[in-house]
C-alpha cells in the first residue's frame, strides 16, 4: 500500500478533544458511511486513497479531517477499519442513545417515521405530534400520534433528546420556542423559515429547494462553458 497517513498522535487526549470544523464534522459522517460499507464487506485495512476514493473526496482532505481525531492510521499499513468506525461515531455521540420526536404528522413527518436509515444510524423515533384532532391518537409505525398541547410531558416520559420539526413555516418558531422552554437542544428543521434560538441550540435546516437552486446555478454555467466552447470552435474553423 502507498498509503501516507497521520502523524502519530494516538490516544492523545487533546486531539480527542479538540472542536472539528464544520464542514469536516459533515464528512466525517460520509467517512462512516464509507467505512461502514467496507465493514460489511469484510474489509480490515483502507489506506487513506482508498477511503478516499470511497467517501468521493481527495486523500490529502481526509487525512486532515481525520488528524482532528488523532491518529488511527499507520504508514504504509492503514487504517484498521473497525476502530476508525468505532472512533468516528464516538466523536459525532452516536455511540450515545438518540431519541428522536418528529413533530408534524403530514407528508414529510409520516415519511421520515417510516425511514428504516435512522434505527440503523442510532437514531429511534419516540414519539410522533400533530395539531390536528382527525389523526392525533392514530398510529404511525406502532407510534401514537400525540397532541403538540402534551408536547413536554411527552417529551420528557418518552426520553427524546432531538426533534425534527416538520410542520408549515408559520408554526415553526412557536413550537421552536416550546422546545427550548422543554429543554430540546438539537432541532432539525425542514420549515422554510430562519428560527431563532439562543445560544446553546442547534438548529440544522434541510433545504431542498436551496439545493436544487444550486444544482440549478452549475447546471447553467456547464451549459454556458459548453456554448462557449462551441462559439470558440465555429470560429476556429
Ligand atoms: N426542506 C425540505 O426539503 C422540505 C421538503 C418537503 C417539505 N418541507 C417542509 O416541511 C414541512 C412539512 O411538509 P409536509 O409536506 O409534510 O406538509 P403537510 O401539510 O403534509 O404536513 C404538515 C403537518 O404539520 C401539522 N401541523 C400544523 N401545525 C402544527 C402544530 N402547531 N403542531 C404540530 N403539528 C402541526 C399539520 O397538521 C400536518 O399534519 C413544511 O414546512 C414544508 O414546507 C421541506
Amino acid at each position: 500500500m502507498t498509503t501516507q497517513d497521520l502523524p502519530s498522535t494516538a490516544g492523545n487526549p487533546e486531539s480527542s478533544g479538540r472542536t472539528i470544523p464544520p464542514a469536516s464534522v459533515a464528512r466525517l459522517t460520509i467517512y462512516l458511511r464509507a467505512l461502514n460499507s467496507l465493514l460489511a464487506e469484510g474489509v480490515e485495512r483502507a489506506s487513506s486513497e482508498e477511503l478516499a476514493e470511497a467517501a468521493g473526496v481527495k486523500s490529502p482532505m481526509l487525512r486532515k479531517d481525520l488528524s482532528y481525531l488523532g491518529s488511527y492510521g499507520t504508514r504504509g499499513v492503514g487504517y484498521d477499519v473497525q476502530l476508525l468506525t468505532r472512533t468516528i461515531s464516538a466523536r459525532l455521540g452516536l455511540t450515545q442513545e438518540w431519541r428522536v420526536a418528529i413533530i408534524g404528522a403530514g407528508n414529510l413527518g409520516r415519511a421520515l417515521a417510516g425511514y428504516s436509515g435512522f434505527t440503523t444510524r442510532g437514531f429511534e423515533v419516540a414519539a410522533i405530534f400533530d395539531a390536528d384532532p382527525s389523526i392525533i391518537g392514530t398510529e404511525i409505525g406502532g407510534l401514537k400520534i400525540h397532541n403538540t398541547a402534551d408536547l413536554e410531558t411527552v417529551l420528557h416520559r418518552t426520553g427524546a433528546n432531538m426533534v425534527v420539526l416538520a410542520v408549515p413555516g408559520r408554526v415553526a418558531q412557536d413550537l421552536c420556542d416550546k422546545l427550548v422552554a422543554a429543554g430540546i437542544t438539537s432541532i432539525l428543521s425542514f420549515a422554510p423559515v430562519v428560527l431563532q434560538v439562543p445560544p446553546h441550540v442547534q438548529v440544522r435546516k434541510v433545504d431542498m429547494a436551496t439545493e436544487l437552486q444550486i444544482l440549478a446555478y452549475h447546471a447553467q454555467r456547464a451549459q454556458e462553458s459548453e456554448l462557449d466552447s462551441e462559439t470558440r470552435a465555429r470560429k476556429a474553423q
